[in-house]
Order: C-alpha cells, then sequence, then structure tokens
C-alpha cells in the first residue's frame, strides 16, 4: 500500500480525492494496475528488442556535437570507408551542394564589397538584456576570457559569466533554447557576443563566426570609399548599382570601383543558379503542412520556393524579394519544413536527410515514437539511376558556373577584395564548404566530385538521419553485422529533442571541434562555440539514461585549431585558466583534451569505456586509422554485452 508524503508536491498531486466512494476507488485502483501493466509491457517490449538486437549483431553508433561539429562529415568517412562502391556512386550527387556553397561564398564576398549602407544587418536576434548591460556605452567589453565551466576551477568564471548559463541541469540532455529560425542563419556581421570586439594581433576576428564582427559604417577607409548619398535598400549583391534598372546599364559606378562593378554585373548569373538550385533541391513535398493556411512564414518552404520562382521569372524584386530567406537556403543547404514530433505545430527547418533530393531510396519513420531515415548510401536503391547517366545529364547550374568561372576567379584573386575581406575578417577559408581555391576545377564542365570534396561540402542536417550499411565485402571487413550510424541536426533544440531516445546505443561518438574557441554559435550568437561544447559534453557524460553508453570523443577540426594557433590566436584570451601554457598546437589540444577527460570523470554516473581522439574528420588519411580503432572497439564491447545477455 503506497504511503502519501505529506510533503511532496508530486505525492500530494496523486493521493485520491478525499471523499472517493468505494466504487470510485475500486476503479481507480484497476486504471493505475493497468498503467502499471502497460508500462512493464513497454519495458519488457524495448529489453526484448534490444536483445534480438544484440543477437541479430546490429552495432547503433549516435553521432553528436553540436551544429558544424563534423558529425554528417563523421558519417561520410564510415561510408566512404565501407561502403566504398556505394560512396563513389553518390559523389556526383553532392555536386549541387559544392555548387551552393560556391554561390553562397561569391554572395557573402559580393555582400562585403557593397557600399556599407546597402549591407543589411543580417542579425535579427536582439540582443538580450544582459548582453546590452555587457555591450552599452557604460560597461565597455570586458577582457574576452571564456568562462569554461571546468570542474574546479571557479577561477575561470569571469565578469561576463552572466551573458552563459553556468551550466545546463545535470542530467537533462541539453536545454532546448527557442529553435533557430532560418533568418538567424543569415551570415550576419553584428554579433552580440561581447568577444566579438576582442581582436588578436593577427587581425583574426574574436568570437565571431566566419564572418566579421567590426561595425562597417566606422571603418574610415570603407566609408571614404561609398559616398554616403548612395540610397540604402534591398539590393542583390550582383546588381551592378542601386541606380540602375538593369545591373547591365551603362552607368556612373557610384563606388569608385569599376572592376568590381564589372565582376558584379559579369557575377549576375548566378542569381539563376542559386534559384535553379533552390527549385530542384527543395522539390515539392509530401512532408509540408497543408494547413500553413495563406500566410507564408518567412524563410518557409513556400516562401523559399516562391523567391525561386520570382528569379526564375526574372521578377523585378530580384533578391530584395526575400534576401534573408535565400541567403538562408544558401547557407542552411537544403531545407525542408515538417512538423515538430515533439512540439506539435511548431515548423522545423530541415535538411531533408537521404535520398529525396539525392533522387535515391524512400525516406521513412520506423517507429512512430522514433522518426528515422534511411540516408544515401549503404543499401542503394535499385530505381536509382546510376552516376554515369547523372552526368551526362545537362546540368545547367553547372554550365552557368563554367561560364562565371573567370570572373568568380578574379574576384577571389583581387588584391583590394582580400583587403575588404581581411578588414572585415571574413575567414571564407576557414568556413565549411571552402571550394574558392578550387574554382577552375570544380566549375569544369565535367566536374565530378572527388572524395575530398564531399568530405569539405556543407549540408546542415536538422531532424535524425539514420544510415544503415554492413560492410562492403571489398573492404575485407567481416560482414554480416549490421552497422546502424545514427546522425542528428546538431543546433541546440534539436539535440534537446533527439538525445533521449537514443539510451541503447552501443557507443556515442561525440564531436567537439576545438577549433571554434574564438567563434560564436550560428544560431546564438551570444554563445562561445567552445564553451558550448563543453557544457554539451558535460550534459550528455552526466546523463542517466546514457549511463550505459560507450563514449568516444573526437576533439575535431584540429588542422583548424593548428592553423589558427600558428597565426597567432591565443587560447587564452578565450580561456582564462588556460594561464601562461604554451600557445602551440600540441599543449592547447592536451590541454583541452584533459578538461574534457575530467569533465567525463566527474560526471558519468557509472564508469564506463572512454576513448578521446584529436581529429580532423575531413582529412582521409589520419580519419581512417581513428575509424577503424572505433570499429574494433565497438564491436569488441558489443560482442561482450552479447555474451552477457
Ligand atoms: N577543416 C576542417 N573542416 C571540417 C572538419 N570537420 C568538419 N569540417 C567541415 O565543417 C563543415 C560542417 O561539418 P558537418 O559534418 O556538416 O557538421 P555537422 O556536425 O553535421 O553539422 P549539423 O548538420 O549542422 O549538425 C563541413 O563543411 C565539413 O567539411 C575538420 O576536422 N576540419
Ligand atoms: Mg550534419
Amino acid at each position: 500500500m503506497h504511503r502519501y508524503n505529506n510533503d511532496d508536491p508530486l505525492d500530494v498531486a496523486l493521493r485520491p480525492p478525499p471523499n472517493e466512494s468505494p466504487e470510485e476507488a475500486a476503479l481507480r485502483e484497476a486504471r493505475e494496475e493497468e498503467a502499471r501493466r502497460v508500462s512493464a509491457q513497454i519495458d519488457a517490449e524495448i529489453k526484448a528488442e534490444r536483445q534480438a538486437r544484440r543477437k541479430k549483431r546490429i552495432v547503433r553508433l549516435l553521432l553528436l556535437g553540436q551544429s558544424e561539429s563534423g558529425k554528417s562529415t563523421t558519417l561520410r568517412q564510415f561510408q566512404r570507408l565501407y561502403t566504398p562502391t556505394a560512396f563513389r556512386e553518390e559523389r556526383i550527387q553532392w555536386r549541387a551542394v559544392i555548387q551552393l556553397n560556391i554561390v553562397r561564398s561569391i554572395r557573402t564576398i559580393l555582400h562585403a564589397l557593397e557600399p556599407p549602407t546597402h549591407r543589411r544587418r543580417t542579425t535579427s536576434a536582439a540582443p538580450s538584456a544582459s548582453m546590452l548591460a555587457l555591450a552599452g556605452p557604460s560597461s565597455p567589453p570586458p577582457v574576452p576570457a571564456l568562462p569554461l565551466p571546468i570542474p574546479g576551477t571557479t577561477a575561470d568564471i569571469t565578469d561576463q559569466g552572466a551573458a552563459y548559463p553556468s551550466s545546463y541541469p545535470s542530467g537533462s540532455a541539453y536545454p532546448g533554447g527557442a529553435y533557430a529560425s532560418a533568418s538567424n542563419y543569415a551570415s550576419g556581421s553584428n554579433s552580440h557576443y561581447p568577444n566579438a570586439h576582442a581582436r588578436d594581433a593577427s587581425g583574426y576576428a574574436s568570437g565571431d563566426d566566419y564572418y566579421a564582427a567590426s561595425d562597417p559604417e566606422s571603418d574610415p577607409e570603407l566609408s571614404s570609399r561609398y559616398p554616403s548619398s548612395i540610397s540604402p535598400g534591398g539590393r542583390s549583391p550582383y546588381a551592378a548599382s542601386s541606380f540602375s534598372s538593369s545591373p547591365y546599364s551603362q552607368h556612373q559606378a557610384p563606388n569608385g570601383n569599376p572592376a568590381w562593378d564589372a565582376l558584379r554585373a559579369a557575377l549576375l548569373p548566378l542569381r539563376h543558379v542559386e534559384a535553379l538550385l533552390i527549385a530542384r533541391l527543395v522539390p515539392p513535398s509530401e512532408d509540408e503542412p497543408t494547413r500553413l493556411g495563406s500566410g507564408v512564414v518567412p524563410g518557409s518552404i513556400p516562401a523559399l520556393r516562391a523567391d525561386a520562382q520570382s528569379l526564375q521569372e526574372g521578377s523585378a524584386n530580384g533578391w530584395s524579394g526575400s534576401p534573408t530567406a535565400l541567403a538562408d537556403v544558401v547557407g542552411l543547404g537544403l531545407v525542408g519544413l515538417r512538423e515538430s514530433p515533439r512540439h506539435g505545430h511548431e515548423q522545423e527547418i530541415f535538411v531533408r536527410p537521404g535520398n529525396r533530393w539525392m533522387g535515391g531510396g524512400h525516406a521513412k519513420s520506423k517507429s512512430p515514437t522514433r522518426p528515422s531515415f534511411s540516408l544515401l548510401g549503404g543499401r542503394h536503391s535499385g530505381s536509382t539511376r546510376n552516376s554515369n547517366d547523372r552526368e551526362k545529364e545537362r546540368d545547367e547550374a553547372q554550365e552557368t558556373l563554367h561560364a562565371c568561372a573567370h570572373a568568380m576567379i578574379a574576384l577571389w584573386a583581387d588584391p583590394g577584395v582580400r583587403e575588404v575581406l581581411k578588414r572585415r575578417k571574413i575567414r571564407l577559408e576557414e568556413g565549411p564548404g571552402f571550394f574558392l581555391n578550387d574554382l577552375e576545377r570544380v566549375t569544369g564542365p565535367h566536374y565530378l566530385p572527388t572524395d575530398d570534396d564531399v568530405l569539405r561540402a556543407r549540408l546542415k542536417t536538422v531532424g535524425v538521419a539514420e544510415y544503415t550499411f554492413e560492410m562492403e565485402v571489398s573492404t575485407g571487413r567481416e560482414t554480416g553485422t549490421e552497422w546502424r550510424i545514427i546522425d542528428v541536426g546538431g543546433s541546440r533544440s534539436q539535440v534537446a529533442t533527439w538525445v533521449p531516445f537514443f539510451d541503447d546505443v552501443d557507443a556515442i561518438i561525440f564531436l567537439a571541434p576545438i577549433a571554434g574557441f574564438d567563434q560564436v554559435l550560428a544560431e546564438d550568437r551570444t554563445v562561445n562555440r567552445l564553451e558550448d561544447s563543453v557544457l554539451l559534453w558535460k550534459a550528455v557524460c552526466s546523463n542517466k539514461l546514457l549511463a550505459g553508453v560507450d563514449l568516444v570523443l573526437f576533439l575535431n577540426k584540429c588542422d583548424i585549431l593548428e592553423r589558427k594557433l600558428k597565426a597567432g590566436v591565443k587560447l587564452v584570451r578565450y580561456v582564462r585558466s588556460y594561464a601562461e601554457r604554451e600557445n602551440t598546437f600540441e599543449a592547447v589540444s592536451q590541454y583541452l583534451r584533459s578538461k574534457f577527460s575530467a569533465i567525463h570523470r566527474e560526471y558519468s554516473p557509472n564508469p564506463r569505456k572512454f576513448y578521446a581522439f584529436c581529429t580532423s574528420v575531413t582529412d582521409t588519411t589520419t580519419t581512417g586509422g581513428i575509424i577503424a580503432s572505433v570499429r574494433d572497439m565497438v564491436v569488441r564491447q558489443h560482442l561482450k554485452q552479447s555474451k552477457l545477455l
């Protein structure tokens, strides 16, 4: 008999009504008994499913980490190594993504070259009260140190503490902030992160994305180059002048650089390429809710498609119709719209995981509570046209890019352009999906993406994708084990949504992109990327549901970290506790590794297997060996567990 505790609010809520009749009591008890029975049955089913999976040798791996940490790239490495035939077959399909990545880079450059009054402020999030307080005139930007919540180092907490959550609730998966709408991904330059104002001698932007944090209006050189009389407005960055009705018309160049205007005019067809790619990559979808009503949500698929259509039709509006939405498509890669399974009618924008856009098999949900999609590759659908057919297809986007190649190369090679980018602290070469150093090759009419290109392409994931495969015989690996790798979209609210579903995976590969110590999150420009990784790691380690899952940590993007440190960016400016240590790659990576290990030791509810690697998952040579170690470790553990059953 349950005894109710007077002080416990839960007990108070569960207590039977005071005037309950014997019949009512009997009914209630029957209901409670039925609920217990259903719960026990669900537990038994989960256990049986787990055992069956172990017997059938199904290994499940979960990839976790913040957005842009390299999860999907790690997945692609698995595909490249263990299903090489399927991986090769699909390379051609990445061409469209690479095309979008290129158009996005060119767009960013053209936007940066615009007169300051023409550049839109693209960061839509209003600064929070705490950020305003930090950024206000009476409170100058504080010394840019990162309050890394590393156990036992209270000295790490600085006066910026108010801007960050000191920790996520222990045991909770991850705090689900408001879903970052597409417009928040625009290539904005106005970070609210206080560190954005800090600058290293190297000229690296501090605490920002790959984009500049400086205020262009206060840039004296730019201001003098662009007369203030230019009317502001939603121009396309490709448009040669805001005064001309047609960008091709003869006019007095307003910015004093006719060479740039000529390039801008020559690159105008890229507008069409972008529209084409959007129309192609964002197909009409059965997932799209029909009850959106007449209101088109900015950044939503109807809005995006409307933009694409208006561009294709040569609408006078051009890019100014909904510039943010278009920028977002390029920034996000491929997006779709569906209802969040957890949040009812809330809309999510997501990369259609898998085959639909690649033209392969079918995305399907295997269980009502655990949506999963089969990602491209692995088990190839027989209906897929082979890559040779695709290669032969006329690709208008590629043709246009080819025709624009000279102008793009000239733009990227222009020392003045580089100077502006440097001054605005736009570091495209460090960002994802950077192909400007390969323009001649990738715009070739017969271009087929190489393995490296596929690994470097940027395609944001939203939602959950489960990639199922058996190692191809050609790889010389044992067959018969089915691998399931789950790749989740890494933006904050998504991780929060999905993590609790994966308590029964064999291992988690957690990616912490440690090169991001001087950057902020794309979806929340008030949060430092390294700090976000640390907090997410802490939440994963301490999560009770995941207590039995082995952890593999990839301290990723070490190639970028090494370059950054060599260029003179100092870790200590962001992580105070780093103190006087050497600013070398070896010392920094070792230090961060020890901090992540300490969090694991301190917060894991039970002892478990833990491995840590410094990785650059875009690098095929080094990553191959690391993935092989992970594979062996996971299989060993899996067998051990199966024997215990
Ligand atoms: N230089 C370098 N680039 C990397 C590395 N790892 C990933 N990238 C690039 O970073 C970008 C983002 O990687 P993704 O694998 O798409 O990141 P993700 O974690 O799946 O991100 P979401 O899908 O948004 O959650 C891609 O363009 C990758 O090529 C790395 O170690 N070094
Ligand atoms: Mg991804």
